[in-house]
Formats: C-alpha cells, structure tokens, sequence
C-alpha cells in the first residue's frame, strides 16, 4: 500500500479511506472515521444526495438527525474515490455488491484493503462477500466486518463492539487501529467465512424474533428462539467449513442478541409487521431500507435442503414468508417436532427430522 498517509494531531496515522455506500451503515462507518481524524472519501450513487450532504452534513434521508463531523468529502464518482483510498469499506446491500466491484475491478488499487461490512448472500452460487472480493480482485487485501452493530446506535456514540475476520494480521490490525474508538472496539478473528456468515445468517432469525414480539411472546419463548437460532446457524455454516467457536462469539452469538431484541433492527420490524398481518411486499416497501434476511431466507433454505442440514426455523419462515402458511400452524409444528439435543456438539442429535 503507498505511504501516502500523514500524523493526527494525537500522533495516530490518518489514511485515506473509502466509504462505499451512503445508507445507514456507510454514514455510521463515516462518522466513525471522520470523528477519528481520518480523510473519508463517502461514495453514493445519488449526485443530489452527495450535494445535500456536502452542504448539510446530513444524510437527510438514512440518517436525518445525526451531523456528520471531520473531513467526510461525499462523492459520486468512484474511480477518483477508489484511486485516493488506502483502505475501502464497501457497505451496499448484497444485490449489489458484485456489480459495483467489477464495474471497478481496475480502479482498486494494487495492495488496497478492502472490507465488506454486508451481510448477505449472492444467490448465484451461495458465495459470500469476500469469496466475490476474492474472485473479482484477488490482488487486494480483503477482510469482513460483522457484529452487534445497529448502525442508529453507532451514529449516537453509543458503546459497541465488532470484529474485523481476516486471514492477514495487517488487515486486521489496521482495521482496528482505523476504527477503533472510546465508544466503538474493534476485536479480531480469522474464521472469515464463519464471521461473514453468521451476520448473514442472523438476519433470519431477526425477522423470526420481530414475528414473536408482534404475537406478544414471552421472554421465555424469546430465549428458546435466540438459542435454538443459534443452534441452527451454526449447524449450517459448521457443515460449510465455519468454525464452531466463531458462533460463540460477538459476530454470531452478540450480533444474534441485538438483532432479535431489538426493533431498531430492520430484519425484526419486517418480522413484527408480518406478525401484525401485513403482507411482506407491502412491509418491505414500508421500510424504505434493506432487510437482507428475506433474500437470505430463500437461499439458506435451499442450501440447506441440498445438502441435508436440519433448519426448522428457516423452514418454518419460509413457509410463512412465501408459501402463505398460517403462523399459528408453523408455531404448533415446531412445538410438536421430536424433542432433541440442546447442544449438539456435546450430545449428538438423535436424526428423526
Ligand atoms: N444498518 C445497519 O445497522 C447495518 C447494516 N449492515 C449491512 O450493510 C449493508 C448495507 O446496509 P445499510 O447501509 O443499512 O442499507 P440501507 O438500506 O440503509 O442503504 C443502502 C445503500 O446502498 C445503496 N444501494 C442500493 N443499491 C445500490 C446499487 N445497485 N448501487 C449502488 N448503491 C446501491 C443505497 O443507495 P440509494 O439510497 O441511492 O438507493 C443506499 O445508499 C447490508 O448488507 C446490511 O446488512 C451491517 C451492519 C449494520
Ligand atoms: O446487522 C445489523 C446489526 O448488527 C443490522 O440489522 P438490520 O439489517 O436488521 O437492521
């Protein structure tokens, strides 16, 4: 990467970085970095978005009561952005995520960091964020970030935690010198696919957990659901090759936690909204903002049935979601299913789906 970075005033080095993205997470991740004395680049497709903050600083439309502070310079044109950027933070929705990297694989520079902070999956060949950094620019440094990260949290310097997964120590180590913060910390793990993964996965379980609070569950059935959640995400991205441990920790079990609790998560407001008998299209055109769950959803099922993984909460969503199951049908068979193992990896499943 070339040293084209100066000294903050505290003495830390001050980098160039690249915000991909002007939605919820991209003006959280911005605001970090402005805040931390850093030089941030804040790509949006949008030209009258990138004036209005530029003259404002406010992202009027994700983020309207939060000022953005620091040298934050909104732009539209990414190949300038991409070119003066030692580090690249991509924040778009998955849909999009493959587009925008080819349409720019030659603009990435040589030695660039790049990071997903998306959590999904591209539907053509299940592949993860970092698997398409991989296979669309193979000469970056790539590494993802994933936790319990609301970014409406985020943006009011509220205490949180992520972790930045990356096979290189300097990824990650500079990720973590880059962000880290009095309110914000940044730990670290190499089990990228388990890391990516399980902030894909949790979103499912998210939009299960708004659909209990809409039918007034209790806090035991919330727990029941969070854990056997848990249970079942890491069943399926352990037969993938994730480590068992990752699950354990901030990006699986912590960001598992803030998601089904909390209606500041997007993923939970659809599920509460199908709950009060909205139909999906209409909840997901209300939101305005991605729920990435739903299209998660739809892929895990499928994979999961492929390769024979039991998930009975994905399956039970689904069936809601897109097959017009009643809820209350779904809820009594879950209810009713064979009374198994709490934690598999101590006493196996009995297999009896
Ligand atoms: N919000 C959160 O708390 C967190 C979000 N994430 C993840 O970050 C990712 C982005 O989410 P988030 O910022 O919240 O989403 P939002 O819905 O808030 O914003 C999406 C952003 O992506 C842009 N976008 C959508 N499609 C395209 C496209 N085809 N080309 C270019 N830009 C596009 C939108 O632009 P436009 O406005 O012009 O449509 C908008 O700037 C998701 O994968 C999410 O799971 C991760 C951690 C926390
Ligand atoms: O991933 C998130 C917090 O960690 C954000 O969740 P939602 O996309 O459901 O808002």
């Amino acid at each position: 990467m070339p040293d084209n970075t100066e000294s903050r005033t505290d003495g830390a080095t001050a980098y160039d970085v690249a915000v991909v993205g002007g939605g919820s997470f991209g003006t959280a991740m911005a605001k970090v970095l402005g805040e931390n004395g850093h030089r941030v680049h804040f790509w949006m497709r949008d030209p009258a978005q990138a004036e209005e903050i530029r003259s404002t600083r406010i992202n009027k439309r994700y983020m309207p009561d939060v000022r953005l502070e620091g040298d934050i310079r909104p732009g539209t044109d990414l190949a300038d952005i991409l070119s003066k950027s030692d580090i690249v933070l991509l924040a778009v929705p998955s849909r999009a995520f493959r587009s925008i990297v080819r349409d720019h694989k030659d603009d990435f520079r040589e030695d660039q960091i790049v990071v997903s902070l998306t959590k999904g999956i591209e539907a053509d060949g299940f592949k993860l964020m970092s698997e398409i950094l991989q296979e669309e620019i193979p000469r970056c440094c790539s590494g993802v970030l994933s936790g319990p990260n609301l970014a409406a949290e985020i943006v009011n310097r509220e205490l949180t935690a992520t972790v930045i997964a990356a096979k290189d120590p300097d990824v990650r180590h500079k990720v973590q010198a880059l962000l880290g913060c009095e309110y914000f910390r940044v730990y670290a793990n190499v089990d990228v696919y388990g890391v990516e993964l399980a902030g894909a996965l949790k979103n499912i379980y998210a939009i299960v957990a708004g659909l209990g609070a809409a039918l007034n569950m209790g806090e035991n059935a919330r727990a029941m659901l969070i854990t056997r959640g848990l249970a079942e995400m890491s069943r399926f991205a352990v037969s993938l090759g994730a480590n068992p441990m990752t699950f354990m920790g901030l990006a699986g079990v912590g960001d598992l936690i803030a998601t089904c609790t909390s209606s500041k998560s997007r993923n939970y407001r659809i599920g509460f909204a199908i709950g009060k008998g909205q139909q999906l299209e209409e909840a997901v055109k209300e939101l305005g903002q991605v729920a990435e769950g739903i299209y998660t959803l739809k892929l895990v099922r499928e994979k999961s049935e492929a390769i024979g993984i039991y998930m009975p909460l994905v399956r039970g969503l689904y069936e809601i979601l897109y097959e017009g199951a009643s809820i209350n049908a779904v809820i009594n068979s879950l209810m009713m299913a064979v009374q198994n193992s709490d934690v598999e990896f101590i006493l196996p499943r009995t297999i009896s789906q």
